[in-house]
């Protein structure tokens, strides 16, 4: 019989206890012995729930309690769950984890530390949430370099833009739902402005490049500014707006490209027809070519699935898994965003079509029905993303205003 303790009994830690208990049979079947919920720490009281005795508010309970030998951490957060997560490790306790936000900052630290004490540091259910990613690309994945990565990789923002693309619904309408139905972090700005995504692009891309890419480095912009006029010139163009997250390597060089913005994905693309909470992400190995994993990306029993998947096979005992680790890096090994090349999609009023060739070469207008009469739209060929900008403020202090940009994504 396995024990484990369940830190946090939030909307993914009551699906792990959910998904334990109804599919008992089966996950005994795999795990090869009984998986118990010993403990669950939790701040509030569930005096409700027909497991309400295994509740405590203290975490000693569970850490001294040697029965116990894996420990989930669903509580979201650095603090406390970094240092709860580090004195389990220290204790031998294998850790199962969701927290994307603490394995993002402190990933390398912790792997580190499973390794020290023998036991894992597992974190399927941090990307994707139900999607199996990150055992597929340490393990199937294996053979190969990875030389990109790139994904529709938060289930709120994807759910948010198909309601208002779809729909017409209001972007706090839409975001209301996507919190009552279990997807929304705690604040949802880290969704809304990209923070969310950012985490688990630096996640796969540590994997991928076997360095610790810090969240700090990567440029990030969120879907906040995104409007129905640039969702129709998009479809005019061919295409849909999503936020993505992308990491690749760049050819020559020792650094990587990595950031997360909304991109305009052409219709024929693999992740355009990715809608609602759905998660999709494209990895390309030198020998496989494209490889593309879908799925559920948020919510309660999706994410619990890839939660008790990591209980399962720890309680296979395998031992320390040795491939899925990255080293520690202090120093930003991330392209300044400058200096990368990239196409764009502008729209902006008060410029005429002379004076936007002027500024940025041949470009590819764009049309809309009800479109100003001063509004024009338009893509800009790949360039240095630094070029882009001088031009844009050229313009701009031209008197011409400047309302969107958005990157044009190659995948
Ligand atoms: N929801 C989703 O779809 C997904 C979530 N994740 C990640 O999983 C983690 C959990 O998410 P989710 O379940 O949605 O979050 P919730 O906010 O629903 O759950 C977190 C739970 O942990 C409890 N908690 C927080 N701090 C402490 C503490 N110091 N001691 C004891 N209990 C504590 C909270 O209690 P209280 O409410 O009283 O503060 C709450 O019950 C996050 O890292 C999230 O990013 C990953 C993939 C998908
Ligand atoms: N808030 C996240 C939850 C899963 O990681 C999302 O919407 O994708």
């Amino acid at each position: 019989m396995a024990k484990i303790a369940v830190l946090g009994h939030g909307v993914v830690g009551s699906g792990v206890c959910e998904v334990i208990e109804e599919n008992k049979e089966s996950i005994t079947r795999r795990a090869g012995q009984p998986i118990e919920v010993k403990r669950i720490l939790d701040l509030r009281d569930f005096d409700d729930l027909p497991y309400r005795d295994k509740f405590t508010k203290n975490i000693d309970d569970i850490l001294n309690d040697d029965e116990i030998s894996i420990v989930v951490e669903v509580m979201g957060g650095v603090s406390p769950a970094f240092e709860f997560t580090s004195r389990a490790l220290q204790k031998g306790k294998s850790v199962v984890t969701s927290n994307k936000e603490l394995v993002a900052s402190k990933g390398a630290q912790l792997l580190a530390l499973a390794k020290e004490n023998n036991c894992n540091y597992f974190f399927e259910a941090s990307v994707g949430g139900g999607i199996p990613i990150i055992r597929p690309m340490h393990l199937c994945l294996a053979a190969n370099e990875i030389d990109e990565i790139v994904g529709i990789l938060n289930g709120t923002t994807n759910f948010i833009l198909t309601k208002m693309i779809r729909e017409n619904m209001e972007f706090d309408t839409a975001l209301k739902l996507a919190q009552d139905l279990g997807y929304a972090e705690r604040n949802p700005a880290a969704d809304v402005e990209g923070h969310d995504a950012c985490r688990k692009i630096c996640i796969l891309a540590s994997l991928a490049f076997g360095r610790h890419v810090y969240p700090q480095y990567v440029q990030t912009e969120g879907i906040s500014n995104i409007t129905l006029e640039d969702v129709a010139y998009a479809e005019n163009w061919g295409g849909v707006i999503k936020l993505v997250g992308e990491a690749k390597r760049l050819p020559g060089k020792d650094t990587i490209k990595c950031l997360v913005s909304p991109a305009l994905i052409h219709k024929e693309s693999q992740l355009a027809n990715i809608d609602d909470v759905f998660n999709g992400v494209l990895v390309r190995g030198n020998a496989t070519g494209d490889v593309v994993f879908y799925g559920k990306g948020a919510g309660k029993l999706p994410t619990a699935s890839a939660v008790v998947a990591d209980v399962i096979h720890e309680a296979k005992s395998f031992g320390t898994s040795t491939s899925l680790t990255w080293a520690d890096s202090s120093e930003n090994f991330v392209e300044p965003v400058e200096a990368l090349c990239e196409a764009f999609y502008v729209r902006l009023f008060g410029a005429s079509r002379a004076q936007i060739e002027e500024a940025f070469g041949a470009v590819q207008f764009l049309s809309r029905a009800g479109a100003e009469a001063d509004e024009s739209a338009f893509v800009i060929k790949p360039q240095p993303v630094q070029k882009t900008l001088d031009a844009l403020k050229t313009l701009e202090d031209a008197g011409v205003r400047v309302c969107t940009k958005i990157r044009v994504a190659d995948c």
